[in-house]
């Protein structure tokens, strides 16, 4: 049987993510009213990759994270997540497997929700515990995460009571809830003082290291907050992509100068990073 030309044609539009392919975007544009908030990003995360996403206010970054975390549709463009192609899955089958933490989520976790709760309603990918019930498992599960990420003392405590860094943390455990495949981390340390950082960045550290956790990408605007064992970097600036790749040619001088617009000198110690006006 003979393929006729268009036929030919839908099959080379049809998108298939690469088999190890964790993120895909092929060509992906958001535009809200007339201006491209991302325009024609080419992204891929595979199996393993540690990313970081980094631009100057304005960039991008999060709305580029809102579409890898399937809570934000390409105006064009192809997102291929989990082996799944956005457009064609159940958007709240595919949620749970992705952990996310940004300051949206923060605003949707009620004031009055006990920190403990806040962690294991990610069970059910909602914000705020109603009537649900949940597995004897599930509520061990979130303790161990509420213990490793230093929340022990705080388990009862309500959200709103929390500081800024104590509520980060309760995202990332909340965000590490479902064991995703695919983690993502908007801003994490923003806000934090400097022991707040620094301890965040070694404990993203050590997730980093851990052959088992999940694919990670990690927005920042500072170098110095991007942690050792990162693999990867993706610079954007107005919304395009400057360069992407492994992170020792990417977070460069002459690529982040770009990036951000003015002349930097980057220098790095002991797989730290950091960045002053040249
Ligand atoms: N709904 C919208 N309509 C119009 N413009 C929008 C909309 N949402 C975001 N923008 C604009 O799109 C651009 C990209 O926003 P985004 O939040 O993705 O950037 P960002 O890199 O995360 O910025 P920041 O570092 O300041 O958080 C910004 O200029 C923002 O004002």
């Amino acid at each position: 049987m003979s393929t006729s030309a268009s036929d030919a044609h839908l099959h080379d539009d049809l998108f298939a993510p690469d088999s190890d392919a964790v993120l895909q975007l092929r060509g992906v544009t958001v535009r809200r009213g007339t201006k491209n908030l991302i325009e024609d990003v080419d992204w891929t995360v595979r199996e393993g990759e540690r990313w970081i996403v980094m631009g100057p206010n304005g960039a991008g970054k999060s709305t580029l994270l809102q579409v890898a975390a399937a809570r934000m549709h390409p105006t064009t463009g192809d997102v291929g997540i989990l082996d799944e192609v956005l457009g064609a899955v159940d958007v709240f089958e595919l949620r749970p497997r992705i952990g996310l933490s940004s300051a949206q989520l923060a605003q949707q976790v009620p004031d009055g929700e006990k920190v403990q709760d806040a962690v294991v309603t990610a069970s059910y990918g909602v914000t705020g515990r109603w009537r649900e019930e949940y597995e004897v498992e599930d509520e061990g599960r979130a303790l161990a995460l509420i213990t490793q990420w230093g929340l022990s003392r705080l388990a009862h405590r309500r959200f709103g009571t929390l500081s800024e860094g104590e509520r980060k943390r309760v995202l990332i455990a909340r965000a590490l809830m479902t064991d995703p495949e695919l983690m993502l981390l908007d801003e994490p340390a923003a806000g934090l003082d400097l022991a707040g950082r620094e301890k965040l960045v070694a404990q993203l550290t050590e997730v980093a290291e851990d052959e088992f956790a999940p694919a990670l990408v990690l927005v920042t605007h500072h170098l110095e907050e991007v942690p050792p064992g990162f693999t990867h970097a993706l610079l954007l600036r107005d919304g395009q992509v400057v360069t992407a790749g492994p992170i020792e040619q990417t977070l460069t001088e002459e690529h982040l100068s770009a990036a951000f617009g003015m002349p930097l000198k980057v220098s790095q110690h002991k797989g730290r990073y950091a960045a002053v006006a040249a």
